[in-house]
């Protein structure tokens, strides 16, 4: 039997309610103060997430943010420097190696055995529980008839493209049926095609085996198609746990902003917050934008607004009474749009543009709705 390594413990705290899943039942992973050094990088500083069963949850960050430690952690593949809970489908997993943990990984680079057919490597994990060979063949074509890859059963790993070779790693990692599949960037080797096919193959996959999908990833296009919520990392630590809706329309901060592609970010002093509106002064303008949290906005104050570049209305001089003015800079043409960068009294301004018709020189002013301007206190 393998020893149970001890690992200093944490008193619980009460960081459940900020870990996205609330306080309710049905939680499979549930994991609170986790912090982890390696030497003197702090890589995980005090991280409490969990996840509820059959959730497609994405850790989503910049390399070197964590994401792949915290991953490493629940897996058992690392042992923490600290940790309050680490419990998996109910039972304290903390200290307990990879094998006794009701999870499975899937890595970028697949680790299949190269010297082994599609179905002995589909099966490895079953035969190594002891599973006889009949149930064996019976459980691993169901898992490759899941991946769409019924008929490459004898096929060997060479004879199989990228986009094949992650789908039977896919399957291994189902045959076993885990509590949880843990996925480390598993679509990072394939090219932008195959990796957008796969995405919605992914989809489909977690909505019929019905598991708990943990998924890590630097692309937020990827965390955006298909997670039923995302944790956005940075630093180690958490810079925003919420759906991917909101983390695309309504992130808490400059820098889940400017990750998330908000190409136009200024300062500006609040001027009044009601609701969740708010009025705040910017370069001599008053304008409005809107906060889901205007408990945290005070009258004075420097906040953060944030508009996408595809809600800047460009208005024309016949058409333009109010608005801020601007000078044309440049057009960047990208195929599907252009952006046209414009210099304003508040700084350069990108608009993104669908009409590759529309007149740049009768552009005079600005201007967008205060619904799409999103108000951050930091
Ligand atoms: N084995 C290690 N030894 C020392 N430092 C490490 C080790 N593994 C990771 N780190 C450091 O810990 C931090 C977090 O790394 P981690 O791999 O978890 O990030 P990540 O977000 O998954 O990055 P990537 O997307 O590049 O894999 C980084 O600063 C990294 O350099």
């Amino acid at each position: 039997m393998t020893k149970e390594k001890s690992v200093p413990q944490l008193a619980p705290s009460k960081q459940t309610e900020k870990n996205g899943c609330g306080t309710e039942g049905g939680k499979i992973l549930e994991m609170s103060n986790v912090t982890h050094r390696y030497g003197d990088v702090v890589a995980l500083d005090n991280v409490s997430i969990c996840a509820q069963e059959g959730e497609f949850l994405t850790l989503l960050g910049r390399s070197g943010s964590g994401k792949s430690t915290l991953l490493r952690i629940i897996a058992g593949l690392e042992e923490p420097s600290q940790v309050g809970v680490l419990r998996i489908a109910d039972t304290d997993v903390t200290g307990k190696p990879a094998n006794q943990r009701d999870c499975t990984t899937v890595f970028q680079h697949y680790a299949l055995f190269p010297h082994m057919t599609v179905g002995q490597n589909v099966e490895y994990g079953l035969k190594v529980r002891g599973v006889l060979e009949q149930e064996r063949t019976k459980r691993g074509r169901e898992a490759l008839e899941l991946v769409q890859l019924e008929g490459k059963y004898e096929r060997r790993i060479h004879q199989l493209s990228g986009g094949e070779r992650q789908r039977v790693a896919l399957a291994r990692a189902l045959v076993t049926k885990p509590k949880i599949l843990l996925l480390d960037e598993p679509l990072g080797a394939l090219d932008e095609k195959l990796r957008m096919d796969m995405q919605i193959e992914l989809m489909h996959l977690h909505q019929k085996v019905g598991l708990t999908f943990i998924y890590v990833t630097h692309s937020q296009e990827e965390a955006l198609t298909m997670s039923d919520r995302v944790i956005l990392m940075s630093g180690g630590t958490i810079a925003q746990n919420s759906s991917p809706a909101e983390l695309f329309d309504s992130p808490v901060s400059r820098e889940v902003a400017s990750f998330m592609g908000f190409e136009n970010i200024f300062s500006g002093k609040v001027l009044d917050a009601n609701d969740n509106k708010v009025r705040f002064e910017l370069a001599g303008f008053e304008l409005e934008g809107t906060s889901n949290d205007t408990t945290k906005i005070d009258v004075g104050m420097e906040v953060y607004v944030g508009i996408r570049s595809e809600h800047i209305r460009l208005l024309s001089s016949s058409e333009a009474e109010h608005g801020i003015p601007c000078e044309h800079v440049e057009s960047i043409y990208k195929g599907k749009y252009t952006d046209q960068v414009l210099r304003t009294p508040l700084g350069q301004i990108q608009a993104r543009v669908w009409d590759t018709t529309s007149e740049v020189a009768s552009i005079s002013k600005v201007d967008w709705d205060a619904n799409h301007c999103v108000v951050m206190h930091r």
